[in-house]
This record gives C-alpha cells, structure tokens and sequence, in this order.
C-alpha cells in the first residue's frame, strides 16, 4: 500500500460516490468503477453524479472508468456494490493482490454468504477488511463527520487501512471482527425496514423503541451464534447503525419499510426504485440461515414475509404482539 497510488472504488452510487468524495478530500486520487455509463460520464465532465448523489460537487481527483482493469494499479479498493453484485464484480476485477475493503451490507441470496465469505469464495488472493457503521452517504458526502468499523482479520492490515482512510472528519476505529462488522449492517438493514413500518402504520414511539430494543437482542442472539463479538455488536457497526437507521427516512430500508406500513405492496415499492434497499433482499436468507442455526429472529421473519407479501401488516403485528411472554436476556435462543 502506497500513499502515492490511487485508491479503487467499485460501485457509483450514493455510498461509492461520497466515500469517493472523502477519500479524495486530502487530494488523494480516487478511480470510481461505475456501472452506469451515465455516471462515469457525469462524474469526469461535470464532477458531479445526479443520479445517485446530487447536490455535492465532487473533487477533481476523482476520475469515473466503466473498466474495471483500470483499477488494478490502485493501492487498495473499496467494493461498494449492492451485495447480490459483488461477487460477480470481484470476479472481473485483476487480482495482484491488493487489499479490498467491502463496504456493502447484504446477504447473498441462495448461498447465505457474507460478503467477506463472498470473496473467499471467488478466491481473492489479497487481505479483505469490512467498513462498516452508522453512516448516510449524503452527510459523507456533504463532509460532515462520521466514524465507521474497519474490520480485519489481521489487525496490522485493518491498521493500514485505517490510516489510509482516515481523514479528519472521517474516523475509522479498528477491529479483528469481521463477522460481527458485516452481521451489524446485514440485520440493521432489515430490522430498519420493520421502523419503517411501525412509522407508515402509526404505532407510536414506545413501539418503535421496543422494536430497536428487541431488534438488537435479534441482531445479537444471531451475531453470537456465528462467533462475533458482542462488543462489535453494540458498537458502530452494530447498535450504531440500528440506531441511525431505526430513526430517519433518510433510510432507503426505513422508508421502504414506511411504505409498507402505509398499506402499499413491497413489489410496487421496489419497482419505483432505483436505489437499493438491502434489507429486502436479505430478509429471507437471513432468517433461513438464522433458523438453520436454531436461532429464533421474529421480526426479521415478519419483515420476510411482508417483502414476500405473504401477510398483511396488520396480521404480522398481531402475530409479534401475541407470542409466548418471555425474559429478556439476548442468550436464549427463542
Ligand atoms: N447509501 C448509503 O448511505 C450507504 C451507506 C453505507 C452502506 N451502504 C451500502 O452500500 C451498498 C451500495 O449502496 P449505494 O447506496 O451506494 O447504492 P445506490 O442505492 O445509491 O445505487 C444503486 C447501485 O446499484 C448499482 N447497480 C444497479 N444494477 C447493477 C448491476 N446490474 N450491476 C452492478 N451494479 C448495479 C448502481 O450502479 C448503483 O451503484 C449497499 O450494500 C448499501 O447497503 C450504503
Ligand atoms: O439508506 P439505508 O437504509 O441503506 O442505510 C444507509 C446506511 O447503511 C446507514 O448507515
């Protein structure tokens, strides 16, 4: 890793653009991968991406290519794709090696991969980080300050990335949980889409409250059972992001959720969309692969199941509010 390389980033939406922005607020040169023709476009003519993260003008350091082996000479790069895409764009993406650091918080659908188990999976013959924690990508982009998970097995290559990456208004804290990083933002996401619904429907504030409080003891029963850490949990990646997600229709998964709540269908919210809620598609292999591992999750299952519109809003609240009256504690398994 050297500081005179350029960094790589995979993917040109809301997240790739503003942390293409903050990387590149010190000069630092920055190759965004887009997907669209329209963004790499936009991004090396205008300095600006309209489509997925208006408003901000983007430092001149950052230049757009649709060619992934311009990326191959970068001293690290940053995936941020939506998860049932990155695979494939590791895939096309020259390896010599060099680190990557995912940023995306998904599940794959079919094979319940992590997206570190992704890249695994694919063969990627450098060190893999996850970036992960309570961070809306227009605020990145807009300079405010954030502080994120940067996640490594080996905590000499989560230190270098840090110090890569931090900026003053951008504070990565380090740790040796990958897992717990990539779990954190994997559930928060769905368990934004259940806020969402408890706001579209006009539950309350008590409600929602119950709901995060119940959502992280989830987040946690799951987490635990696939060895991450509890501390990783209750930190940025973990009950940062719920908190964040839980709380603003800045949230695509929340606002998602919203409009369920309000009585619309989830096949008719998606279609408007272009952006990606992620909590959708990893409802349902989340709680397949929770379920798998006796570990009981019921409101990730009632977001499942609404995503797949086999129960109506009413009903599934009917159904959390009326299970079997239980303690508290986030070991026990049901
Ligand atoms: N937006 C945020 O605030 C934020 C913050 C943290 C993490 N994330 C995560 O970052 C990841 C990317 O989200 P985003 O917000 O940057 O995206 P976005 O919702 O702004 O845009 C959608 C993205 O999907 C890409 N895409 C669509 N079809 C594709 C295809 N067939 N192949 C490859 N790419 C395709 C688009 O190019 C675009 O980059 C997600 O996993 C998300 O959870 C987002
Ligand atoms: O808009 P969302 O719901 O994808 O959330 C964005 C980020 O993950 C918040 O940390």
């Amino acid at each position: 890793m050297s500081a005179a390389q350029p960094i790589g980033i995979i993917g040109g939406g809301a997240w790739g653009t503003a942390l293409a922005q903050m990387v590149a607020s010190d000069g630092t040169a920055v190759r965004l991968w887009a997907y669209e023709a329209e963004v790499v476009d936009a991004v090396n003519r205008n300095h600006a991406n309209p489509l997925f993260l208006s408003g901000v003008a983007l430092h001149a350091s950052i230049v757009a290519t649709g060619a992934m082996a311009d990326l191959q000479d970068c001293a690290a790069v940053l995936v941020v794709a939506p998860a049932q895409h990155l695979g494939r764009l590791i895939g096309e993406l020259p390896d010599h090696g060099q680190p990557l650091i995912l940023c995306s918080k998904g599940m794959e659908q079919g094979s319940a991969r992590l997206m570190n188990e992704v890249v695994e999976a694919v063969g990627w013959s450098g060190p893999v980080a996850v970036l992960s924690g309570p961070t809306f990508a227009h605020e990145v982009g807009a300079g405010l300050p954030a502080a994120v998970t940067l996640a490594a097995q080996d905590r000499a290559t989560a230190e270098g990335l840090a110090a890569l990456l931090a900026r003053p208004a951008f504070r990565p804290y380090v740790s040796d949980d990958v897992i717990g990083a990539e779990i954190g933002g994997v559930v928060k996401n769905v368990l934004a889409i259940a806020c969402g619904v408890v706001e579209g429907a006009g539950l309350g504030q008590n409600a929602r409250a119950a709901l995060i409080s119940r959502g992280f003891a989830e987040m946690t029963r799951y987490g635990l059972a696939r060895g991450a850490r509890l501390e990783t949990l209750a930190g940025l990646a973990g009950l940062g992001d719920l908190v964040l997600t839980c709380s603003s229709t800045s949230s695509r998964n929340f606002s998602l959720g919203r409009g369920l709540g309000e009585g619309r269908d989830a096949a008719s919210l998606m279609a408007d969309r272009r952006t990606v809620a992620e909590g959708a598609f990893s409802a349902a292999v989340l709680v397949a692969d929770a379920g798998a591992r006796g570990v009981d999750m019921p409101i990730c299952h009632a977001v499942a199941r609404l995503i797949a519109g086999e129960v109506a809003v009413r009903e599934v609240i009917g159904e959390l509010l009326s299970r079997p009256l239980t303690g508290e504690g986030w070991n026990r398994l049901g």
